[in-house]
């Protein structure tokens, strides 16, 4: 390299520099406002956490930026910057289901930032009990995947606890093999969660056919295993690996691409509307022909959206159940209250689980 690209390479360094200087000023005068935003807040006994102003952040920015900056990085960048700020506000601890690594504590990160402060847990009850009996503020739990469906104990947990749902994340399910050496001779056993290995059910089978496969807890325990031992194998998530200082053996192992899981963040109350919303409903219908019609039929003339509808037992008495309905818009929505209302009037059982802003992707 010539002594003339040598120092034009200095001079645009230095360009930079002075640019990180004046943007990490920048963030710290944005912290300090935003700190002062939360104390009148306080004053005025207004949430914290308001989803409709970071949404309005969010599009404006992306429409002066008219793609020339990533937008995928572009939103990242920007998730770190507001939780940090609505963090300075009110510090947020999260349980989610553990331990380390696993895709739901992927999920919460996702979620929180970096920021936050997160608490494995041992069952998907344990989460809900801790947001429930107020020892964290609130709490991720995966409720269903794109390819096995349902997660049947998050919506069992509703029956039992009285908490609210906030948000919800989407995550792509990447299932990578992973072990101590990074060497696919050296595995003897492949061990996972029970959904993990039967996302990976047929490459398994043909590229490991005689190995055996283990049934843990979680893939984060799977991960921790194949640190232990360097004669397991493990289908884990790729915090996993970092967590765990493993090897990646073969990435992206799972059998259907576009493998997806929605996840829950649970509290004490939902917040306020985003202008993009879901609403969550838990309902039992009258024993009588056509009552799960009659609530169609509400949805239908109150020109409600249903995302969802998915039936669990109950506990203790047979053959009877409860119905899980998923719609578009915010309960402080007219027609979406409107409805809720009559739905009400007609049903057995009825709980309203919480309104909160869709997840983006
Ligand atoms: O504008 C506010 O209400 C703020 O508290 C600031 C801020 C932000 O950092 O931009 C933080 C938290 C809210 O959820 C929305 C926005």
């Amino acid at each position: 390299m010539t002594s003339t690209k040598k120092s034009e390479i200095v001079q645009v360094r230095n360009r930079i520099d002075e640019i990180d200087n004046t943007i990490l000023n920048l963030l710290k005068e944005r912290l300090a406002h935003a700190k002062e935003i939360g104390k009148l807040k306080d004053d005025s006994n207004r949430a914290k956490w308001d989803p409709l102003r970071e949404r309005q952040i969010y599009e404006r920015l992306f429409n002066q930026n008219q793609t020339i900056f990533p937008e995928d990085a572009l939103r990242s960048i920007f998730h770190e910057i507001i939780t940090t700020c609505r963090l300075s506000q009110r510090k947020a601890e999260v349980a989610y289901l553990g331990p380390e690594a696993t895709f739901t504590h992927l999920a919460g990160v996702k979620y929180f930032g970096h920021s936050a402060s997160y608490k494995p847990m041992e069952t998907i009850i344990d989460v809900f009990a801790e947001v429930e009996k107020g020892r964290t503020n609130y709490g991720v739990v995966p409720v269903e995947n794109s390819i096995e469906g349902a997660v049947s104990s998050t919506l069992d947990s509703f029956m039992k606890y009285k908490v609210q749902i906030c948000g919800e994340i989407q995550l792509e399910i990447c299932h990578n093999l992973v072990c101590r050496s990074g060497n696919i001779e050296d595995i003897q056993t492949v061990a996972s969660h029970a959904q993990a290995l039967a996302q990976c059910r047929d490459w398994l089978r043909k590229n490991l056919p005689s190995v055996p496969t283990l049934q843990v807890f979680s893939t984060g325990a799977a991960a921790q295993m194949a640190a232990n031992n360097p004669n397991i194998g493990a289908i884990a998530s790729s915090l996993a690996i970092k967590t765990h200082e493993l090897q990646v053996v073969v990435k992206g192992i799972e059998d259907y691409r576009g493998n997806t899981t929605r996840f829950l963040v649970i509290g004490p109350q939902s917040p306020s509307p985003s202008g993009n919303d879901r609403t969550s409903l838990l309902i039992g219908l009258m024993d009588r022909p056509g009552s799960l019609n009659e609530i169609l039929t509400i949805l239908t003339e109150e020109q409600i959206n249903l995302a969802k509808i998915e039936s669990r037992p109950i506990k203790g008495k047979q053959w009877k159940y409860l119905f899980f309905l998923d719609m578009l818009g915010h309960i402080n929505d007219e027609q979406i209250s409107r409805g809720c209302e009559r739905i009400r009037e007609l049903c057995s059982y009825y709980e309203w689980l919480g309104s909160y802003p869709r997840s983006e992707s």
